[in-house]
């Protein structure tokens, strides 16, 4: 076990998928509390100007970055002024040389109380028996990961403290992961910031909520997505995944050597959530990136990426989070993508009045309604206000769009290098579903290796490589201590690529999750979380791409281009994307 990363910069967490974020709980602690304790008055020589009254300037720690810049203007002028002025400040300070000594004894107090605090928050790890790399005091171990992959920074962690716990905390044991997303979930129900530059409307979607509240609308979300709902919207998948299709024909035409499918997985993405969770024709496959929702999508996952330097400071220093002001593109289309989303709500509203039975996620929600009954035995059950409507609707834009992009983006990639399994597959998928035409649901559900070709696709490439909540209560867990407010991070990644829970990582083998191999602990395998605040859309996601993979083999052939590179480049988009595009090649299928 190890702790004491420092907070922020690089990390991942999106849309719900939370990831190994350079953390460390030693520094959270210590931006909590206001560094210095404020020393204003008479006599007290600083460069804010309100309180100074000599021309002597001394940066006192209260002065803010404005009163800086004022006073280092000041000093300025006084270094023009003339000898005169010079002088009577010489003199003013001989006048009053108590005044001058009792500021320096205030301000070296301060600084050994900061310096006491610091060295007292940096032992909390040490105290506990948690052992790590060591932390720079207010830097905590960001130092570390500056310039390098967090993953690759995590991995060696790992490697060097040994399985257990890592920085802030981060755990990577199978048995203490699923005692705390699990049994011990009272205890860890919330989960950290990751997004820090969150606009009004953002402030209500399931990823960030916590307490009752979310527990509510996690309820009432988890009704929405129940099986018979997600059989309702079938249909409308089919019909996008068409549209798939036919977008990816005119490309093979275009470019019949190759192509960068990544664009075109994000528009499916984003059509299929839109189409069957929120009734929405978003149309993006036909507009590409004019597509305003699409451009939301982006701008949100920048938002919580490491690739974005202000806002990955943000979530390192909560007080930089007046830097989303320079976040005006997000501000813009947060406003329009949440007039858009309260705009088709309303007339969604209309429909389930006049229709008999709701069609979508989304008019699922607006007819929520716990009966009292319920209410009595769970107080927290109550019925949905608008603005909760409204961010569930966007948890479900903000969760699933990037995320089944992704993993669609990998599985595709992990096909083309391998074709002796992607003939496999095939031969599955055309046994069970014809050659050509559309198909049921439980014939989706019988292709067994689709789900192995899925898992072992996102066991190469998690997209989430990890899970992150906050611990409530100080706890004790598995002989290990935790404390109330420090931010817990299950990683998964390091695991999936151990020999020992999954023997020979770096070959791509789907049949490790059949259900002969498939038994293993729970706690070593969770591409969608675990436990209550697991992911609420995950079955929904696994057809979405069953549906989208199956399309695909049937009309195509799926082999690299010039420009495939494997492994495949990848980020932090906040969850895991291929940074270099997906470039693959299809060849139609001659019937
Ligand atoms: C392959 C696609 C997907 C992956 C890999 C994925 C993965 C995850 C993960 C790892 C979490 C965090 C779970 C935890 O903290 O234990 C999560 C949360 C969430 N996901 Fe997904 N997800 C996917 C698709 C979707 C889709 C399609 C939707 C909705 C339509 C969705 C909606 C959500 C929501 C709302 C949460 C937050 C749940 C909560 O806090 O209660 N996800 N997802």
């Amino acid at each position: 076990m190890c702790c004491g990363l420092g907070r922020g910069g690089k990390g991942w967490e999106g849309g719900g998928v939370e990831g190994g974020d350079t953390c460390g709980s030693q520094l959270a602690q210590t931006s909590q509390l206001s560094p210095f304790p404020k020393v204003t008055g008479d006599g007290v020589i600083c460069t804010c100007g309100a309180t100074s009254r000599t021309p002597v300037f001394v940066k006192t720690p209260t002065c803010r970055t404005g009163d800086m810049i004022r006073g280092l203007c000041h000093l300025r002028e006084a270094d023009d002024t003339s000898d005169a002025l010079k002088l009577a400040a010489v003199r003013e300070v001989r006048e009053k040389p108590g005044s001058m000594y009792l500021t320096l004894v205030i301000v070296l107090f301060a600084l050994l109380l900061f310096y006491r605090y610091l060295k007292e928050n940096y032992k909390l790890f040490i105290k506990d028996g948690v052992d790590g790399p060591t932390p720079v005091y207010i830097f905590g171990n960001l130092g570390e990961f500056a310039g390098k992959d967090p993953l690759e920074k995590f991995t060696e962690l790992t490697n060097r403290f040994g399985k257990g716990l890592t920085p802030s905390i981060v755990v990577s044991d199978p048995d203490l992961i699923q005692q705390i997303l699990v049994k011990n979930f009272s205890k860890f129900n919330g989960r950290p910031r990751f997004l820090p530059f969150l606009h009004f409307e953002e402030k209500e979607i399931l990823q960030n909520v916590c307490g009752s509240k979310w527990k509510n609308m996690r309820e009432a979300m988890a009704s929405a997505f129940n099986n018979t709902n997600i059989q309702k919207v079938f249909p409308r998948l089919l019909h996008v995944a068409d549209q798939f299709v036919d977008e990816l024909q005119r490309l093979v035409l275009k470019h019949p050597q190759g192509f960068d499918i990544q664009k075109l997985n994000e528009c499916y993405a984003l059509d299929s959530v839109a189409f069957t969770a929120l009734g929405l024709e978003t149309k993006a496959i036909a507009h590409g990136e004019e597509c305003m929702m699409l451009q939301y999508v982006y701008a949100y996952d920048n938002s919580a990426s490491p690739e974005n330097a202000a806002s990955g400071l943000a979530r390192a220093y909560q007080c930089l989070e007046v830097l989303k002001i320079v976040d005006i593109k997000h501000k813009r289309l947060a406003k329009e993508y949440f007039d858009c989303l309260s705009h088709h709500m309303e007339s969604e509203r209309q429909k389930v009045n006049t229709s008999a039975r709701p069609k979508s996620m989304l008019q699922h929600l607006l007819t929520y309604n716990p009966t009292s009954r319920d209410h009595a035995t769970n107080p927290a059950r109550s019925p949905l206000t608008t603005s909760e409507i409204l961010g569930l609707t966007s948890s479900m834009v903000g969760g699933g769009v990037g995320s089944t992009a992704s993993a669609l983006d990998f599985t595709l990639h992990c096909l083309a290098v391998h074709p002796r399994h992607q003939e496999k597959l095939r031969q599955e998928v055309l046994n069970v579903c014809g050659v050509e035409g559309n198909f049921t649901i439980e014939q989706v559900r019988e292709i067994d290796y689709l789900d192995q070709v899925i898992n072992e696709s996102l066991r190469f490439y998690p997209i989430a490589p990890g899970v992150a909540r906050t611990c409530s209560e100080d706890c004790v867990v598995n002989g290990v201590q935790f404390r109330a407010g420090t931010e817990v991070r299950l990683m998964g990644i390091t695991q999936y690529k151990d020999p020992e829970i999954f023997p020979d990582p770096l070959t791509f083998k789907p049949e490790r999750f059949s259900k002969e191999e498939k038994s293993r602990h729970p706690g070593s395998w969770f591409p969608f979380g675990a436990g209550p605040r697991m992911c609420v859309g995950m079955h929904l996601a696994q057809l979405h791409l069953k549906v989208a993979i199956i399309k695909l083999l049937q009309n195509f052939e799926i082999s690299t281009s010039d420009l495939t590179q494997d492994p495949l480049p990848v980020t932090l988009r906040p969850h895991l994307s291929p940074r270099n595009g997906v470039h693959i090649r299809l060849t139609r299928i001659a019937r």
